[in-house]
């Protein structure tokens, strides 16, 4: 058996044409949605992601603004940056990409962002919104998922869902939308006595730990579908997942590759997101 596979570039595409679309109908009200990323120094991931934000702002039509700070830029600084952002008119949604250099505490300057522009949905508000089944911005990376799980037509009542990881970003949030949609989540972390135990029991499972080759084909129950989160860089330069792909796809009946996979889905909510904030500031303001 070989899995199916998800195509979550060509999904990823479909979205922005919708977005695309709404762009063009708030244009027509004189409003072009704003994104502003704010970059502090110069991880290599990190410019990787930000440049393929502003490439599909651009594309969708949507105003992208990329705040590239030094390395040693102050907590202070970046704070003022994240209040002048607030405060701009021609900004609809605020994304600082994570991490931050060590010498600053990320959930102050998140704390920061005005959650009506947090369309990463990091703020404490809008994780407790999602928390209490009223999303506000659902973060782009679960949303994401759950957008391919829905084009796949993955039967998600009753089901087991296993995710392995449990960050803030993608673990914690993603349990929240699986369990909304009527499954039953288990959230897995480092201290998980015999992962393979919890994942040989998923329908879906969801992989989020930076680790690459964590999850194997033998820990898969056969038929599951796998999405695989991970973004590993190689010594080689090559892109690899957390789930160790050639074993999986023997015995998993669909999984996400990477790339191509979950990263560019990321992307299209996020633009998502975006349009959506500028759509309720656009309601608002015609009350
Ligand atoms: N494709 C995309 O759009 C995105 C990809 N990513 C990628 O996803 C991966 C995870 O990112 P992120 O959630 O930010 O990572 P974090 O490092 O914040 O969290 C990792 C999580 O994995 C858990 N973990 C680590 N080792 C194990 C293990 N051996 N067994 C079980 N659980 C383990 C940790 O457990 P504990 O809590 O106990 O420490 C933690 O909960 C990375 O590769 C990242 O690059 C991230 C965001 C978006
Ligand atoms: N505030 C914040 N929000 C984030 O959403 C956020 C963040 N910080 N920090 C880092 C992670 C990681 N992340 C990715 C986004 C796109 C791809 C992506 O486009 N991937 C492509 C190609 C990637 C490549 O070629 O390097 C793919 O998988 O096919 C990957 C990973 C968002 N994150
Ligand atoms: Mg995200």
């Amino acid at each position: 058996m070989t899995a199916r596979l998800i195509d979550g570039k060509a999904l990823s595409d479909t979205v922005k044409t919708e977005v695309s679309k709404r762009v063009l109908a708030l244009k027509k009200q004189g409003i072009t949605p704003g994104l502003a990323v704010v970059l502090v120094g110069d991880d290599p991931a990190s410019q990787v992601y930000v440049r393929n934000k502003a490439a599909a702002c651009d594309k969708a039509g949507l105003h992208s603004r990329v705040i590239r700070l030094a390395a040693d830029t102050t907590e202070g600084e970046l704070l003022d940056v994240v209040q002048e952002l607030n405060a701009d008119r021609s900004i609809h949604g605020i994304l600082v990409q994570l991490p931050l250099p060590a010498h600053m505490n990320a959930s102050l300057v998140i704390e920061a962002i005005a959650a009506d522009k947090d369309v990463d949905g990091f703020h404490v508000s809008n994780a407790g919104l999602l928390m209490t089944g009223q999303p506000l911005f659902r973060p782009c990376t679960p949303y994401g998922i759950m957008k391919m799980l829905e084009a796949e037509n993955v039967a998600l009542r009753g089901a087991e869902a296993v995710i392995v990881g449990a960050s803030n970003i993608v673990g914690k949030p993603m349990a929240m939308l699986l369990l909304a949609a009527g499954a039953t989540v288990t959230l897995c972390n480092s201290k998980t006595r015999d992962l393979g135990a919890q994942t040989r029991r998923a329908d879906v499972l969801v992989v989020a730990t930076g680790k690459p080759g964590i999850v194997t084909g033998d820990m898969i129950k056969p038929g599951a579908v796998v999405i695989d989160v991970g973004i590993n860089r190689c010594a080689d330069g090559r892109l690899v997942g957390d789930v160790e792909f050639d074993s999986a796809k023997t015995v998993a009946g669909a999984i996400t590759p990477v790339p191509g996979g979950v990263g560019p889905m990321t992307i299209a909510m996020l633009l998502v997101n975006t349009v959506e904030a500028a759509e309720r500031r656009a309601a608002a303001i015609h009350i």
